[in-house]
């Protein structure tokens, strides 16, 4: 098969779909590989790594999408790449459908067979593909918090360690999961007073077993929730609803319940965020300002430590690409429950029933869509 992948043209993306160690299992695997010049520059992977490889380097995207039956990249198709997408084509990236009505369009009407990395799951229903970018945005979360809260910054002028004789920062953490576990190592870390939230049990023992007493855990009722809210200096927002829109946790009449210059950090916004003051950023202009709030909504938070985030997700995404190229998708996904857990569109069917019942729109379960072809 040939394979593809593009230069992320999404703002400030610097993460590349392919390295070149997945490109030589590729070709190793008898496939061969396009890579659009430059693609890996801001991952620290230039064109010779991929030419050693075995990989050809094309001049721009039209050629790499004109040639490729499978495209490996990060983000979601943007505008100008929709437009390059064909029926005939594969597209394996991140979607994140829910939030995303006209994505979603786009995607239909090129008729592409997409594959979202953030739903294909693993044989204990995580979500493998998603885990290492949460890893990492969860351990940027506090980071970019505690630069949100300076005073430079519109914030409170709050150091989330706090000195000898005064107070730590209190950190509050909704969701408990990837995310949530990894924003909390760091915020312990750093001296924060730290409580998460989440609504399931398990992972709130779980928590509680790993941190040893060195953070709170509190079930996510809507009253622990407001109360918190009211104590926190940094929250973060850390909730999946695998596949579906996330749920709007924080109300704009709550923002007055907090302290002013407070922050929260809405790691959620890809699936539409969790506070409902929420609206997508970039890393270019990461904050804004909402009723005395800082709110930090950047959707591709990994890809500002890009050579760390290629790496991890490369290494998750491999064995996946090589079984859509070694066998084709329909193969592939027949074999492979977790991978079929993926597919979002064929042909102009939407497959993925959470992102239809969040857009409003008609949908079948890849199972019937399969057994549809057959
Ligand atoms: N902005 C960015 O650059 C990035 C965003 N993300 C996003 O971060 C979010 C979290 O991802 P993960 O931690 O990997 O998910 P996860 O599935 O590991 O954890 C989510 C947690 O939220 C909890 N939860 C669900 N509904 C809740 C509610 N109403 N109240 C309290 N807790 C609730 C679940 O029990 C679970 O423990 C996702 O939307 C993901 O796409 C991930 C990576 C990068
Ligand atoms: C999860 C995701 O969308 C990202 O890492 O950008």
């Amino acid at each position: 098969m040939k394979v593809g992948c593009p230069k992320e043209i999404k703002p400030q993306e610097f993460r590349v779909g392919l390295t070149p160690d997945a490109v030589l299992e590729l070709v190793l695997h008898g496939h061969q590989v396009v890579i659009q010049t430059g693609a890996g520059d801001g991952s620290g992977f230039p064109d010779a790594d991929y030419v050693a490889a075995g990989a050809q380097i094309l001049p721009d995207a039209a050629a790499v999408y004109g040639e490729a039956e499978l495209i490996v990249k990060v983000k979601e198709p943007q505008p100008d790449e929709l437009a390059l997408l064909r029926q005939d084509q594969i597209l394996f990236a991140y979607l994140h459908l829910a939030p995303a009505p006209e994505l979603t369009q786009g995607l239909l009407k090129a008729g592409t067979t997409s594959i979202a990395y953030e739903t294909v799951t693993d044989s204990r229903g995580a979500l493998p593909l998603l885990a290492p970018m949460s890893e990492v945005a969860g351990r940027l979360a506090p980071q970019v918090g505690s630069w949100t809260l300076q005073k430079a910054n519109g914030g409170a002028g709050v150091l989330l360690g706090g000195v000898p004789g005064v107070s730590p920062g209190e950190v509050l953490i909704i969701g408990g999961g990837v995310v949530g576990a990894a924003a909390a190592r760091v915020a312990v870390g750093m001296g924060a007073t730290v409580t998460v939230l989440d609504r399931s049990l398990t992972r709130l023992s779980y928590l509680d077993d790993l941190f040893m007493g060195r953070l709170t855990t509190q079930f996510a009722t809507k009253a622990a929730l407001a109360q918190r809210l009211t104590q926190a200096d940094l929250v973060i927002g850390a909730v999946l609803v695998p596949g579906a829109a996330a749920p709007k946790l924080v109300s704009r009449a709550q923002l007055s319940t907090m302290k002013p210059g407070s922050a929260l950090v809405d790691v959620a916004i890809d699936q539409g965020g969790c506070f409902e003051t929420s609206r997508p950023t970039t890393h270019h202009d990461p904050i804004y300002e909402v009723d005395g709030i800082l709110h930090y909504c950047v959707g591709n938070m990994p890809g500002a430590v890009a050579r760390t985030s290629t790496r991890a997700l490369g290494n998750a995404t491999l064995p996946f690409v090589l079984a859509l190229a070694d066998k084709g998708w329909r193969q592939a996904v027949t074999d492979d429950p977790n991978l079929r857990a993926g597919l979002a569109t064929h042909g102009g069917t939407l497959t993925s029933p959470p992102v239809g019942e969040a857009l409003g729109l008609a949908s079948v379960t890849p199972d019937a869509l399969l057994a549809g072809l057959r």
